[in-house]
């Protein structure tokens, strides 16, 4: 099917909503295909039945938080040893997807669905998070673009170059991943109250798509999931509730529904045996969201600074914090009987130079190199032009063998301490640093003003986590007003000096993109949001968190009502 959402014609047609629920966005009637009233009734059940619980898991948030701002660090809960120290493992891996050696991930566009399904790649995971600006435009289509792609029937048709795309009778298996538990819904109100977003996007794909998906894509299982940003197992609990209760309402088998769980923040690398304990049947691993990850942990140590990060091009993989987290994930999960997924390299091809190009694939194949040979079970791809360096990487080392899990117990890594976890990153910090932070967050920002969540910068995919990191980084530098050191100019950070960054920067900018696109853009919006948060007080929890209203767009409240 091909996707056409009509022209909005006020007050002409409303969403069928079951009592309590209140749909503010567009109408149209393509989005009524996956609004349907039973939709809806599930997604408001799963909220009246968890919202008091996520309400408590962010509370907790704030106190852990309001814990490591007064000097705490994270570590291991004492309360839960028998969890770790115990000789349990996950329900075992369906055969549908026992092989995930490499993983597309992408946007919920259409053309980018079929491209990813189509890649080569063994899984495609869909993204509404990192890589998508959840506006209700993106959203709505994305769903209808899943369901499309679940039932074999998605195409689409480039108009600019007359091509036709549809799947190939060979596709990659899909998981998705929804939003995380901070994000709210603003276009779906349910008793009066936003929606949480991640249940959102969870009950409206899982509605429309479990059956279909268990027959063709998962053999009997399914559907599958990628969890992102928890903190903590109990949010791992309030996940595995959800599933219960959506298997529950399916008729299907509890343990149906899988999912794999992005160890991306901090706090959650000490919580990795309890989150998979907590969700133990509906596991299917973990994988490590570097990017997020980094971001993370200069967050929980905002106020730390002692604990400065270098440049962040420097906090790469190689880092001993990073190395110990990876190799912590891979032991416990193959300890538990599970996948540990490797994470994204930034690279991506580079077009018009070949001399560049072959240097970019060379650390993407570096780095998948390393994740293999540590013992990960797959890894990560932005870009279908990776999948083949990717591949060859992981099945150099793992032939045919669809998983480390067995052969690669890491028992080494069971030494890893705390220490190791939290020790702080080596090099340099320099003014260059602070003006890519600054050029590549407000370019960021615009793209997701504008209905973009990934975009190419620098030769280098930039999305949600990527641009955190930038932000978060130069909040904290000029907080501390710290010296940049790598230089050799000794200047320390200022707002002013931040000021004349700004200035300078989006001049480049201009420069960069041309006077006409800059002018068309939403530079000049970014530019203001990403500098007051980048100089407020108090550090916002997260940049997408802050500027969502901007992408709110209301339709007539009485709309829906008529
Ligand atoms: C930190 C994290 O969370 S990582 C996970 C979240 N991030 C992502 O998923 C990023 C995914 N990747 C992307 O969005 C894109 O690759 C970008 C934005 C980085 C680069 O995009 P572009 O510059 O448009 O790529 P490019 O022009 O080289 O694309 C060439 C072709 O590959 C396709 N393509 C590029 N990336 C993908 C992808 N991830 N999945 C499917 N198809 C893709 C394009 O659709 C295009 O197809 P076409 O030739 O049929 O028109
Ligand atoms: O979601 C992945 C990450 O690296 O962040
Ligand atoms: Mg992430």
């Amino acid at each position: 099917m091909e996707l056409e959402t009509s022209v909005y014609r006020p007050n002409v047609a409303v969403y069928d909503s079951p009592d309590g629920v209140e749909v503010r966005g567009r109408y149209d009637q393509i989005f009524a295909k996956i609004l349907t009233r039973e939709a809806l009734s599930f997604v408001a059940e799963l909220q009246r039945e968890f919202r008091g619980h996520v309400r408590y898991a962010m509370e907790c948030r704030k106190e852990a938080r309001r814990r490591y701002n007064s000097g705490a660090v994270p570590g291991f809960d004492p309360s839960t040893k028998f969890i770790r120290d115990g000789d349990w493992v996950c329900a075992s891996v369906p055969p549908a997807v026992a092989d995930r050696r490499v993983e597309i991930t992408g946007p919920v566009e259409r053309k980018m669905i079929i491209n990813a399904l189509n890649s080569g790649a063994k899984v495609f995971m869909a993204d509404f998070e990192d890589a998508l600006s959840p506006s209700w435009e993106n959203l709505m289509r994305g769903h209808v673009n899943l369901k499309d792609a679940v039932d074999g029937s998605i195409t689409f048709h480039d108009k600019s170059r007359n091509r036709v795309y549809k799947l190939n009778d060979q596709t990659a298996k899909l998981f998705v991943r929804p939003r995380g538990w901070h994000l709210p819904e603003a276009h779906i109100l349910i008793d009066g109250e936003p929606a949480t977003g991640c249940l959102v996007d969870f009950g409206l794909y899982f509605f429309h798509n479990y059956a279909k998906f268990r027959q063709t894509q998962g053999s009997g299982f399914g559907p599958f999931f990628y969890l992102p940003k928890m903190e903590h197992s109990r949010e791992a609990k309030i996940w595995n509730s959800v599933f219960e209760r959506a298997e529950k309402m399916a008729g299907i088998e509890r343990g149906s529904i899988r999912a794999t769980v992005l160890i991306e923040t901090l706090p959650a690398v000490f919580q990795m045996n309890e989150i998979l304990y907590e969700l133990h049947d509906h596991s299917v691993g973990l994988n490590c969201g570097r990017w997020d990850y980094i971001f993370s942990y200069v967050k929980t140590f905002q106020s730390h600074p002692d604990r400065l990060l270098p440049d962040r091009v420097l906090v790469g993989m190689g880092q001993h914090f990073m190395r110990s987290y990876s190799d912590l994930l891979i032991r416990t999960c193959h300890k538990r009987g599970v996948h540990a997924m490797g994470g994204m390299a930034a690279q991506i091809p580079i077009r018009d130079d070949p001399k560049a190009n072959e240097m970019a694939l060379d650390l993407v194949r570096k780095d998948k190199l390393r994740e293999v040979r540590a013992g990960h079970d797959g890894t990560w791809a932005a870009h279908p032009g990776l999948i083949p360096i990717c591949m060859e990487a992981f099945t150099g080392h793992m032939g045919k063998n669809p998983n480390q899990i067995k052969s690669m117990k890491r028992e080494d890594a069971s030494a890893i301490t705390e220490e190791d976890l939290l020790q702080i990153p080596r090099g340099v910090r320099t003014l260059e640093g602070l003006r890519l932070n600054t050029r590549v967050g407000i370019q960021y920002l615009a793209a997701w003003l504008t209905g973009s969540g990934s975009v190419p910068l620098y030769n280098l995919m930039e999305d949600a986590a990527t641009a955190e990191i930038s932000r978060v980084q130069n909040w904290q530098w000029i907080r501390y007003g710290v010296e940049l050191d790598g230089d050799g100019l000794g200047v320390r950070v200022s707002k002013e000096l931040f000021g004349r960054v700004v200035e300078e920067e989006m001049e480049r900018i201009e420069k960069e993109v041309g006077k006409d696109k800059f002018k068309k853009g939403m530079y000049k919006e970014a530019c203001k949001m990403f500098t007051k948060q980048c100089t407020a007080p108090e550090l916002d929890d997260f940049l997408t968190l802050a500027v969502y209203n901007h992408i709110v767009a209301h339709y007539p409240i009485n709309v829906s009502r008529l």
